[in-house]
Formats: structure tokens, sequence, C-alpha cells
């Protein structure tokens, strides 16, 4: 039987997910130019591969972060799965926006009151940290107390594991880059070159070009 990170990574694959592109670059939330997209957000289309998710999710938070009392979803693509997640663990559920709301309460945080609970925080993916870390200071200054993070998929990209050292906090995530190359080379969807590209990119995305 596959494992949830295999069972990921070759459903990110499949649903075509996962967009390849040295020669026109994407533009990350960070600024990142990156040879490689992951669009996280496809899998809300299909429900067994958001079934894997969830169940994925579930599985991670109980065996690292137990104790856990609020599930938090990370606007936009987070929210989804923190919503599946929370249904199926049978706890609060919270979002956290980007920035404050400019109208309205104003709120950053929407859902039940984080103050003294322990929360965990679901973001679709991680590169740098910088939207996953941005929901968790926004929380803590309601008095959350955060116990950790988790995703369906991280860049592994040392600027992201510094944030995270930064922040004191930990993440876990259901499947990795170097997983993703791994399952993409087993279907045979990358050649020796394409490799060497991803994996150059990945050393020093800063420095990286084609
Ligand atoms: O680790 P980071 O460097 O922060 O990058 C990862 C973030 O970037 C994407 O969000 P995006 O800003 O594209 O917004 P969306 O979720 O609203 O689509 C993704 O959904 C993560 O939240
Ligand atoms: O860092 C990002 O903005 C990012 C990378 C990626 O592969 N997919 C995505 O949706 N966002």
């Amino acid at each position: 039987m596959l494992n949830y990170a295999e069972q990921v990574a070759n459903d990110l694959l499949a649903i075509g997910a996962v967009k390849f592109s040295p020669e026109s670059p994407f533009t990350w939330a960070s600024g990142i130019k990156s040879p490689i997209y992951t669009d996280n957000r496809m899998t809300i289309g299909y429900p067994k591969v958001r079934q894997n998710i969830y169940k994925g999710l579930v599985a991670l938070i109980q065996e690292s972060y137990g104790d856990v009392e609020i599930i938090g979803g990370v606007a936009t693509a987070g929210i989804p799965h923190a919503a599946w997640v929370s249904e199926k663990m049978n706890k609060p559920m919270i979002y956290v926006r980007s920035k404050p709301k400019d109208h309205g309460a104003g709120r950053q945080t929407e859902g039940v009151a984080v103050a003294g609970k322990k929360v965990v925080l679901i973001d679709d993916l991680i590169s740098t940290g910088g939207s996953v870390l941005g929901a968790v200071e926004a929380i803590r200054k309601e008095g959350a107390d955060v116990v950790g993070v988790v995703s369906i998929f991280s860049y592994e990209l040392p600027e992201g594991l510094i944030n995270f050292t930064n922040a004191k906090l930990t993440f876990k995530s259901l499947t990795t880059y170097s997983q993703l190359i791994a399952a993409a080379i087993k279907r045979g969807d990358l050649n020796t070159s394409q490799v060497a590209t991803l994996q150059n990119w990945q050393q020093n995305p800063a420095k990286w070009q084609i």
C-alpha cells in the first residue's frame, strides 16, 4: 500500500497540479522566480484526491500535535482543507486572512476566539513560509498558542526552514519537493536535464538562472 507522501505526490501529478516551465518561470507570492508551480487549489475539484489529503492531514496532526483544540486555515488555499480536517476531527475551525478586512468588523481571524487555545494552522503549501507565519503572528497577537503548522506540500527551501526556526515553530508536510520529484521520475514525467534544473533551482532559488 502507498503511504500518504507517495499517494499525495502521485495524485498532484496525476491531476496536472504540478507545472514545469523553466523557460517562462513562475513568480511566487514571495517574489521568487521558479521553474515549477504546484497548484494545490486544483485538488478541491477531485473528491478522492481531497479525501486522501484530509485523511493524511488528520493523521499528521494526531501524530504530531495531538493536543490541538482549534484547526485554522490560511487564506485562501488552506481554507477548504482546514474545513474538511476540522469536520473530521470534530474541532472548531478558524481561518486567517492575509490582512484585516478593511470594512465590516475589520477582522483578520474568522471563526471562534483563539485566546488561550492550542491551534494548528493549515496552509496548502510552504515555500518561504511567509504566508502561514504571517497568519501565526496574527493569531499569536490574539493570544493563540500555535502548536504547529501542517501543509499538503513543502518545497523544503532553506529560507522556509530558517523562517520557521525564527518563529520557534515546527511544521509537517504530507509530501515534499524531493518526494514529488522522485514520484515524477518514477512516472516518466521528467527527463535528466529537467531534474537537474529543478535540483539547481532548489539549492539557491535567488541565484537561479535558466
Ligand atoms: O510559503 P510562502 O512563500 O508564503 O508561499 C506559499 C503561499 O503562496 C500561495 O498563496 P498565494 O499568496 O498565492 O494565495 P492564495 O492562497 O490566496 O491563492 C500558497 O497558497 C501559500 O499560501
Ligand atoms: O510560493 C508560492 O507563491 C507558490 C508556489 C507554488 O508552487 N504554488 C503556489 O500556489 N504558490
